[in-house]
């Protein structure tokens, strides 16, 4: 059977950025996947070309064995992007309707809103609903049309927790049905928490690829940071040290073994001071993550 999405060697640049820089991406048809990475690391350019909304320069996109463009036209796929308006005073079934009206083999407007849990509102007016409403209402526009695949570009931005607990109770009911989905998102919590396979990416390049908890534990490392009477000269070649950068007057050691760090600085005799242990947080783990794989 022909995968969900095929992405060979694409690349796509605007001017003097190259926004996506030659990736290979596979998606199974029934799997969940995180695209994760900063803020311009090339996702949402991805998401545009599997919508046939942006062409890639270089390489072969396909969705459902077709081109991003035929696979949309045949109502395959639905799409949650970042910036999408409804008219204020429109009512959320007639937005629902709306997108219905645009396919062929719609789902039942019952199902959509259920799905959305938006079946106590649906006859509010679009402006009088809460921001994790209108969240939904964008979800129920992307699945009306009862596509295969779905594309969520960020699609929790905003939300507050109870909002985004309940967008991915809708999702999960989506997915269980046995559809595709591709989300964009800047959290490795949410996601670890609600993807199988989580996709990072940093400068428009894919650096990793595995599970939640593969990623996590790559991402897992710590920053060792203290000031020191004398050089930094040879905490690079330290046990558990991975990199080593001087910030002002700090030293800042990344590790992928603190404990062990810890020792060897203590062992190597160096007067060190106001010695503090951090986890990684995204940036650092999106920095390990990018040197460990030689892109840098
Ligand atoms: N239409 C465009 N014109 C010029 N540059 C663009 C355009 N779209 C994206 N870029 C640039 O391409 C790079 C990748 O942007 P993209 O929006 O794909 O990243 P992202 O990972 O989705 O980031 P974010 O999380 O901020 O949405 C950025 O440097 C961005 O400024």
């Amino acid at each position: 059977m022909t995968q969900a999405v095929r992405l060979a060697g694409v690349a796509k640049t605007y001017g003097p950025v190259r926004a996506v820089d030659g990736i290979d991406l596979s998606i199974g048809r029934g799997e969940t996947v995180a695209l994760l990475g900063p803020n311009g690391a090339g996702k949402s350019t991805t998401i545009n070309m599997l919508l046939g909304l942006a062409e890639p320069g270089e390489g072969v996109i396909e969705v459902f064995g077709r081109s991003p463009h035929e696979a949309v036209q045949a109502g395959k796929v639905g799409a949650m992007l970042q910036e999408s308006g409804f008219a204020a005073n429109a009512r959320v079934i007639e937005i629902i309707e709306l997108a219905r009206a645009l396919y062929k083999h719609p789902l039942p407007t019952a199902e959509v809103l259920a799905t959305a849990e938006l079946t106590e509102v649906a006859r509010r007016r679009v402006d009088k609903l809460s921001g994790g409403q209108t969240q939904r209402i964008r979800f129920a526009f992307a699945l009306a049309g009862n596509p295969e695949l779905l594309l969520l570009d960020e699609p929790t931005v905003a939300m507050d927790v109870e909002s985004r607990q309940s967008f991915w109770a809708a999702m999960r009911r989506f997915t269980a049905t046995g559809r595709t989905v591709l989300f964009a998102t800047h959290y490795l919590a949410e996601a670890d928490d609600y993807a199988d396979r989580v996709v990072v990416m940093a400068h428009g390049k894919v650096i990793a690829d595995g599970s939640g908890s593969e990623i996590k534990k790559m991402a897992g490392g710590r920053t060792m940071s203290f000031r020191l009477n004398g050089t930094g000269d040879g905490l690079a070649d330290l046990p558990g040290v991975t990199a080593v950068e001087v910030r002002g007057d700090r030293i800042l050691l990344r590790c992928d073994d603190s404990d062990a760090a810890v020792q060897a600085l203590i062992h190597s005799g160096r007067a060190y001071r106001d010695l503090e242990i951090t986890g990684a947080g995204l940036e650092a783990a999106f920095l390990t993550l990018t040197s460990a794989n030689g892109k840098e």
